[in-house]
């Protein structure tokens, strides 16, 4: 998988920027009974609606459309998702993210770079942050593992938009909110493009349960201590990237190493 990714090191756009008003706010739809994920139908369009003019628009000037595509996805939406997950947590997810300490992505899983007959585009994992935003380009791909039953896999719609939830998501709500496994698979010969939004709290947000809530399952002493902020835990999450790229196979008994390191390092 090829992929551009933009870090934004300075707010594009700011909580208390255009807050969308209430007539503005996506339509949340869960998955399924224990989705950890949600069909969002958002009043802006992927910047693609053809191979071609993305490759176009990316090599010419192209970049600021895409760029305009994610601050309005950012000014319009991520407040009042970042408001839903605070409505299921029951605390306050808002204040935590207060610089939009946010990734883009533009992700192309492309025949011509991957293993001829490999079917993994983007190996299992959890997205270390709040939140992500997906956008596809209409071809399947994207899976979704069944919160109850492990290592079965729910493909998503191509044309879905879906916000999946994070690991920073899961600790800050005391496991009120879960994560979204997912991964992306590829048909050979068949290209797939995605633009993802990545929301994780500020670097220097202690990562443990946010005030007042509490914890449904006991969290590790490392986190109840404040040990692991979220650049600590993006650190930790970033060592094992390289697996989920696709340009490697990534089956049997390497699935799940990241999450389970994870898994070891936040709950008792
Ligand atoms: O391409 C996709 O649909 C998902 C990509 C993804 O899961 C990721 O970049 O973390
Ligand atoms: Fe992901």
């Amino acid at each position: 998988m090829a992929t551009a990714q933009i870090t934004v090191s300075h707010p594009l756009a700011t909580p208390n920027g255009s807050q969308p008003s209430s007539t503005e706010a996506p339509t949340i739809s869960l998955l399924g009974p224990n989705a950890t994920a949600a069909s969002v139908r958002l009043d802006v369009s992927a910047p693609f609606s053809a191979i071609p003019s993305l490759q176009q628009s990316l090599a010419g000037h192209g970049l600021k459309d895409v760029l305009d595509f994610f601050n309005t996805l950012t000014t319009e939406y991520v407040p009042s998702i970042l408001s839903t997950l605070s409505i299921i947590a029951g605390a306050d997810f808002t204040p935590a993210h207060s610089t939009y300490n946010m990734n883009f992505r533009l992700c192309d899983y492309n025949p011509v770079t991957a293993a001829s007959g490999s079917l993994n585009g983007c190996g299992a994992h959890t997205d270390y942050g709040t939140f992500t935003i997906i956008f596809q380009d209409g071809t399947p791909g994207l899976e979704l593992e069944d919160a109850s039953a492990t290592g079965s896999w729910v493909p998503v719609a191509g044309d879905a938009t879906v916000v999946l939830t994070g690991w920073c998501a899961v600790i800050l709500s005391g496991g009120r909110i879960a994560a979204a496994r997912h991964r992306v698979r590829r048909t050979p010969g068949v290209r797939r493009l995605s633009a993802v939004l990545f929301i994780a709290p500020d670097l220097d947000v202690t990562l443990r349960p946010l005030g007042g809530i509490q914890p449904i399952r006991p969290f590790s002493e490392t986190v109840m201590r404040g040990d692991i902020d979220t650049g600590v835990f993006k650190e930790v999450m970033g060592k094992r990237w390289r697996y989920r790229e696709g340009n490697e196979e990534m089956e049997g008994h390497e699935i799940g190493t990241q999450d389970d390191e994870i898994a070891k390092l936040i709950w008792a």
